[in-house]
C-alpha cells in the first residue's frame, strides 16, 4: 500500500470540500488504487489540527476545538518527527504571501498541489526560481485547478506544447463566477449587486469578488496558460478591462466594497439596456499566442452563439491549434464551484501519487 501524507493549507470553500471528498474516497482508493491518503495536518490561516491518522468527518469541529495556533516550522518539525514520506502540501488558500512558503516546503521534502493561482502569476523570475527549486529537490508541482476549476485545460495545453502542436489562440469565458453573474444578469430581472452576492454565496467568486470583477482572476489564468505555452510574459503586460470603480478598488477595504456594491448597478444596467434583443453580455479572455497578446474584456455576444448560449457557471475554452485548423477544440463545463474544484485537486493528488 502506497501511503501519501497530505498537509492541507486552507479550509474554506475548496479546502473543506476537499477534506470531505478525500475522506469519502479513502476506502475505495485503498482497495482500487492501492493508495492510502492520510491527512495528518489541516490548517487555516491561524490554526492547525494535528492528527496522525484516521481523520474523521468531524475534522472541522476538531480543527475549531483541538486546533492550535502554529507557524510553518511547527508543521515541518512535526512531519519530520513522524517520519512521513510522500508528502504533499495542498494550497487551497487565496493568499498572496503563502506561496513564499513553497520554497521551505519543497526543501522539507513536500510536493505541491495548488488551487491558488498566485505562484504561477508572480514575476517570470519567481516562476523560474520556483521551478528551479522543484527540480533541485526532485519535487512535483500540480495546479490543474488554476484554470477552469476541474476542467482539463492546463494539461491539454501542456500536452499540445510538449508534443510540438502549435497552439495559436485560446479564447474563452475563463471565469466561472463571471459566467454565472452575466448569464444570470442577462436572463433575470435582478440588480447586478444581488447576483454578485448570490455568486459569492454559491462559492463561485474569489474570497474577494473584486479579484474576479477587476479582471485579475481571468488575467492570471491567461498568464498561466501563456506560460505553459512558452510565452514569456508578465502580469503587467495584460490588457485588462477593470469593472471595479476606482473608489471601491483594492485601495479600499472589502467591507467597504460589500457595503457599497449597489453603486455598481447603474453601470451594468446601462450596458444591459444597450443590448439588442438577441444579444447578451459575456466576459471573455483571449490569448493570442502568435501576436503575444493577452486581453480580458466584456463583449456583446449573440444569444445563439457558443458563448452567448452558456448557462449557470459554465466556462468555455476554445483552443485553436494547427492540427485542428479553423475549428477549435472546445472544452466546456462548470468553471467554478467548490465541489468541482476540490475534485480537480483530488485528481492532481492522485496523478502525483502515481509518480511517487
Ligand atoms: N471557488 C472556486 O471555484 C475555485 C476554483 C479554482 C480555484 N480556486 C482557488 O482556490 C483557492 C481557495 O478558494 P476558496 O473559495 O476556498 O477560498 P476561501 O473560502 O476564502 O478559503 C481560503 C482559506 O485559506 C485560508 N488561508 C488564508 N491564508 C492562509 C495562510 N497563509 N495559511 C493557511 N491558510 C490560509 C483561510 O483561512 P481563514 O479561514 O483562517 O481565513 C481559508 O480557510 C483560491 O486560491 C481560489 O482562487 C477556487
Ligand atoms: N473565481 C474563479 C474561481 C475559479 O478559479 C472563477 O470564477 O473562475
Amino acid at each position: 500500500m502506497k501511503k501519501i501524507n497530505i498537509v492541507l493549507f486552507g479550509t474554506g470553500n475548496v479546502g473543506s470540500k476537499l477534506v470531505d471528498q478525500l475522506l469519502e474516497a479513502r476506502e475505495s482508493l485503498r482497495q482500487k488504487e492501492g493508495v492510502e491518503l492520510n491527512l495528518p495536518v489541516i490548517a487555516n490561516s491561524t490554526r492547525a489540527y494535528f492528527q496522525k491518522e484516521n481523520q474523521q468527518p468531524s475534522w472541522e469541529a476538531d480543527l475549531n476545538t483541538l486546533g492550535v495556533s502554529y507557524k510553518l516550522e511547527d508543521i515541518l518539525e512535526y512531519v519530520k518527527k513522524q517520519g512521513y514520506e510522500n508528502l504533499i502540501a495542498v494550497d487551497a488558500t487565496a493568499s498572496e504571501e503563502f506561496v513564499d512558503k513553497y520554497f521551505h516546503l519543497i526543501e522539507a521534502g513536500f510536493h505541491i498541489v495548488a488551487a491558488n493561482k498566485v505562484a504561477n502569476t508572480r514575476s517570470s523570475k519567481f516562476y523560474g526560481s520556483l521551478r528551479q527549486k522543484l527540480q533541485e529537490h526532485n519535487r512535483f508541482f500540480f495546479y490543474e485547478t488554476n484554470v477552469g476549476a476541474g476542467l482539463p485545460i492546463v494539461e491539454t495545453l501542456r500536452n499540445f506544447h510538449r508534443s510540438n502542436e502549435r497552439v495559436t489562440r485560446v479564447r474563452g469565458v475563463f471565469s466561472g463566477s463571471l459566467s454565472y453573474i452575466f448569464n444570470t444578469y442577462c436572463e433575470e430581472d435582478k440588480a447586478f449587486s444581488e447576483i454578485l452576492a448570490e455568486a459569492g454565496e454559491k462559492g463561485f467568486t474569489e474570497p474577494d469578488p473584486r479579484v474576479d470583477l477587476s479582471g485579475k482572476d481571468v488575467a492570471r489564468k491567461l498568464l498561466i496558460l501563456g506560460r505553459e505555452l512558452g510565452l514569456e510574459k508578465e502580469f503587467e503586460e495584460i490588457t485588462i478591462q477593470d469593472l471595479v470603480p476606482a473608489h471601491l478598488n483594492g485601495e479600499s477595504s472589502l467591507k467597504n466594497f460589500q457595503e457599497k456594491k449597489e453603486e455598481l448597478n447603474p453601470f451594468f444596467l446601462n450596458l444591459k439596456q444597450n443590448l439588442e434583443q438577441d444579444e447578451v453580455i459575456r466576459h471573455v479572455g483571449e490569448l493570442d499566442v502568435t501576436r503575444g497578446t493577452l486581453e480580458v474584456k466584456l463583449v456583446k455576444e449573440k444569444k445563439a452563439s457558443a458563448f452567448g448560449a452558456l448557462k449557470h457557471a459554465d466556462s468555455s475554452f476554445e483552443i485553436y491549434a494547427e492540427s485542428y485548423g479553423e475549428r477549435p477544440l472546445v472544452i466546456q463545463g462548470a468553471g467554478a464551484g467548490a465541489a468541482v474544484t476540490a475534485r480537480g485537486v483530488v485528481s492532481d493528488i492522485l496523478q502525483l501519487a502515481e509518480k511517487l
